[in-house]
C-alpha cells in the first residue's frame, strides 16, 4: 500500500501506516502543486488536513486511489461529489478534536469576561487599576449555539456546568441522534439565538447554506453586549460586515480562530481592538492530534482492507 500525506500528522499515525506499506510524508506537500500529481499516480491513500484542495482534477491524476483521509472534521477542502464519482471513499476524524475546540471556546469566553493576560501586562507596566478590569461572570449568561453536533453538544454540557443558559439552532439535527433537551439545550430559531445570546458560538460546516450566515442584517439583531466566537470556518461570517459591526460597536467583540483566507492578507479585521484572532488552533492540542492521527490512519487502512468504517463520509 502507498500512502501520501500532504500536511502535518503526528508520529502515532505514521507508525500505523508504516506497518502497512510505503509512506510519503511532507507537511508542505500541499503547497507543491508540481510534485503532488506524480506522487499520486500509484498511491492507494491520500491523507490531508484542511489546506490541500482535493479536487476532481487532482483525483483524476490518482487512478489507483481508494481513500482520502481527512485529519480533522471540516470537509470544505474536498470535492465530495468528485470523490464519489471516482469511487474514492473519504474518511474523517469524527469527534477526535471536539473537546479541544470546546475548551478553546471557553478560553475565548474567559478572555472576554476575565482578561488575565491584559490585566497582567498592565500590572507589569507599573499599574494597579482594579476598576479597569472589573468584568462580568459567565454564570447566568446565555450561550447561543449555531450547529449542535459533536462540538456544540459537548460545549453545551460544559456550559451548563458553569451555570450558563444554553440555546441552540440546528435545523438538521436528527431527533433520535441527540436529545438536546437532555443536555439542557433549548432548541429555537436562528433569530432567537442571535437576539438572546450573550455569547454566540458557531459550529456548522461551511457549505452553500452556511456561507455568510452571519452578515450585516443578522449582526444588527444581536445585543450590543454580545460576543461572537467562530471556530467553524471563516466563510460562515461575512468579514467586511463583521468589521463594520465591531468598528461601530453593533456587537461587543469577536474571537476568530478561522478566517476566509488563511493566513490572512490585508484583512481589515486585524486592526480592531475588540477582535481576538488565532491561527486556526482550536483543534490543535497534543491529545486531539494523537487521536486524529491514529484514527485517520486506522480508518484508511480499514478501507484499503475492505473493512467497514464509521468515519466514512456518506
Ligand atoms: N477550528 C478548528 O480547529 C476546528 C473547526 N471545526 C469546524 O467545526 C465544524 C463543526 O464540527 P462538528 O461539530 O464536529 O460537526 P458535526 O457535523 O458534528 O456538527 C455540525 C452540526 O451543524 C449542523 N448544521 C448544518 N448546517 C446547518 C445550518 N445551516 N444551520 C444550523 N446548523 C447546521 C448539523 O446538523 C450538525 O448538527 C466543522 O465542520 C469544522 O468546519 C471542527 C474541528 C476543529
Ligand atoms: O485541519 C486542521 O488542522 C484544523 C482542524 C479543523 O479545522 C477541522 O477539524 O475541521
Amino acid at each position: 500500500m502507498k500512502f501520501v500525506i500532504t500536511e502535518l500528522i503526528w508520529n502515532e499515525g505514521i507508525e500505523i501506516l508504516k506497518e502497512m506499506g510505503e509512506v510519503i510524508y511532507d507537511p508542505n506537500l500541499w503547497k507543491k502543486n508540481e510534485q503532488l500529481p506524480s506522487l499520486l499516480t500509484d498511491a492507494d491513500a491520500l491523507i490531508v488536513r484542511n489546506q490541500t484542495r482535493v479536487t476532481g482534477e487532482l483525483l483524476a491524476q490518482a487512478p489507483k486511489l481508494k481513500v482520502v483521509g481527512r485529519l480533522g472534521v471540516g470537509l470544505d477542502n474536498i470535492e465530495l461529489a468528485a470523490a464519489r464519482e471516482a469511487g474514492v471513499k473519504v474518511v474523517f476524524a469524527r469527534n477526535a478534536n471536539a473537546i479541544s475546540v470546546v475548551e478553546y471556546v471557553f478560553a475565548a469566553m474567559f478572555s472576554f469576561s476575565r482578561p488575565l493576560e491584559k490585566a497582567s501586562q498592565d500590572v507589569k507596566q507599573g499599574n494597579w487599576d482594579r476598576k479597569l478590569f472589573t468584568r462580568e461572570e459567565i454564570y447566568g449568561k446565555t450561550l447561543g449555539l449555531i450547529g449542535v453536533g459533536e462540538i456544540g453538544a459537548r460545549l453545551a454540557s460544559r456550559a451548563k456546568a458553569f451555570g450558563m443558559k444554553v440555546i441552540g439552532y440546528d435545523p438538521f439535527l436528527p431527533p433520535y441522534e441527540l436529545a438536546c433537551t437532555d443536555i439542557g439545550v433549548n432548541m429555537t430559531s436562528l433569530e432567537k439565538v442571535l437576539a438572546e445570546a450573550d455569547y454566540v458560538s458557531l459550529h456548522v460546516p461551511l457549505n452553500d447554506q452556511t456561507r455568510n450566515l452571519i452578515n450585516r442584517e443578522s449582526l444588527k439583531t444581536m445585543k450590543k453586549t454580545t460576543f461572537i466566537i467562530n471556530t467553524a470556518r471563516g466563510g460562515v461570517i461575512n468579514e467586511s460586515d463583521l468589521y463594520e459591526a465591531l468598528k461601530s460597536n453593533i456587537i461587543a467583540g469577536a474571537a476568530l480562530d478561522v478566517l476566509s483566507k488563511e493566513p490572512p492578507e490585508g484583512n481589515q479585521l486585524l486592526e480592531l481592538d475588540n477582535l481576538m484572532v488565532t491561527p486556526h488552533i482550536a483543534g490543535l492540542t497534543e491529545e486531539a492530534q494523537v487521536r486524529t492521527s491514529e484514527l485517520v490512519a486506522r480508518e484508511c487502512v480499514k478501507v484499503l482492507c475492505g473493512q467497514g468504517s464509521l468515519c466514512i463520509v456518506r
